[in-house]
């Protein structure tokens, strides 16, 4: 493996057979659970099926977007593979999308909403399998303006969603090596902790020129959350779009019937939680309130999301059926 520069092992680039696919994985070796079996059998894979394969290792977070972005430059790479979670397929992504570049997935974070969602395999052969086979499909992602310190953020791009108020509130909070050692029970550990003291202010929401109010927001390009739970009834990854899933009452007992209704996929059902589609989201409160997308810190409110205008060619089987 590689870190950093867009080279193999050896430095240079071998040589390639005719019709070979040249693929570049790009590993977050920080996501998940730091397995290195799975991913050394989806190398495997892809090797035995005819492809070329490097592997680029990041340094730090945004890194590969920045690796993404050198190899598209480049132009000598028919897939380029984020191997990671959402947040990493999210760099990636910012950097291919709008490009002809086709991006494939090995899902190797600690909940991997986007690959549950488009029905992509976790099993190592199978991932490898549907990368070989050329499939491609187009997904639109959401781009996110919102304000750190009080200035605006540069465009941030998101594949599944972007959570504003107390989601991201625990997003903020989490120590990233509580994170790593429990995985997803330190999301659980530090949601106890911030429903202790999170206010749940008025949160300002105006979606395509109508305006709502609401405790807690998630903007979303899918139909899960969080893992392989429902949020809402329908998915736009394939068309530009949200569904913004407003929670209208704050609190610990409203948030934790929210938990509830979620982990029985009755979200839709709840009588204080409003679903609306739409295109041009603008949300802002009294206080910065809190942003995350895809998993990651991302400021904080005034923000505006809108639909990047840049689609992604992802290899995906449009038949597969989503979790
Ligand atoms: N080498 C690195 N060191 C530290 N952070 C990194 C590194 N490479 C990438 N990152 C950051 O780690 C963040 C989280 O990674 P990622 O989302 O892929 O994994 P995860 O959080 O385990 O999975 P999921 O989002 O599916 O729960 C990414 O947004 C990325 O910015």
């Amino acid at each position: 493996m590689t870190t950093g520069r867009p080279a193999t092992r050896a430095g240079h680039r071998p040589a390639r057979g005719i019709g070979q696919m040249r693929t570049c994985i790009i590993l977050n070796p920080t996501a998940g659970r730091r397995r290195r079996g799975p991913l050394r059998l989806f190398i495997e894979t892809l090797q035995a099926g005819g492809a070329q394969v490097r592997v680029l290792v990041t340094r730090h977070a945004g890194h590969g977007g920045e690796l993404a972005r050198q190899i598209v430059r480049e132009g000598a790479t028919d897939c380029i593979i984020a191997a990671g979670g959402d947040g990493t397929i999210a760099e990636i992504a910012q950097a291919v999308a709008g490009t002809s570049q086709r991006m494939g997935i090995f899902p190797a974070g600690s909940a991997n909403v986007l690959a549950l969602e488009l029905g992509i395999p976790f099993a190592p052969a199978a991932a490898a399998r549907l990368i070989l086979s050329g499939a491609c499909a187009t997904i639109w992602p959401g781009v996110i303006e919102s304000t750190c310190d009080g200035r605006p953020t540069p465009p941030r791009l998101f594949v599944q969603m972007a959570g504003i108020g107390f989601d991201a509130c625990v997003v903020h909070r989490l120590p990233l090596r509580l994170k790593r050692l429990i995985g997803r029970a330190g999301y659980v550990l530090t949601m106890l902790g911030a429903a202790m003291t999170y206010r749940f202010p008025v949160i300002d929401v105006r979606i395509d020129g109508t305006a709502y109010q609401a405790r807690a927001v998630v903007v979303s390009k899918g139909r899960l959350y969080g893992g392989a739970y429902v949020i809402c009834p329908q998915a736009m990854h394939h068309q530009a779009g949200f569904c913004a899933i407003m929670q209208e009452k704050g609190g610990i007992i409203p948030t934790l019937r929210m938990g509830w209704a979620l982990l029985r996929g009755r979200v839709e059902q709840m009588p204080d939680v409003r679903i609306v589609c739409g295109r041009d989201i603008d949300i802002q409160a009294a206080t910065a309130i809190p942003v995350q997308t895809d998993g990651d810190i991302s400021g904080t409110t005034p923000v505006r999301i809108r639909d990047a205008g840049r689609p992604l060619r992802l290899a995906i089987d449009r038949a597969a059926r989503p979790s």
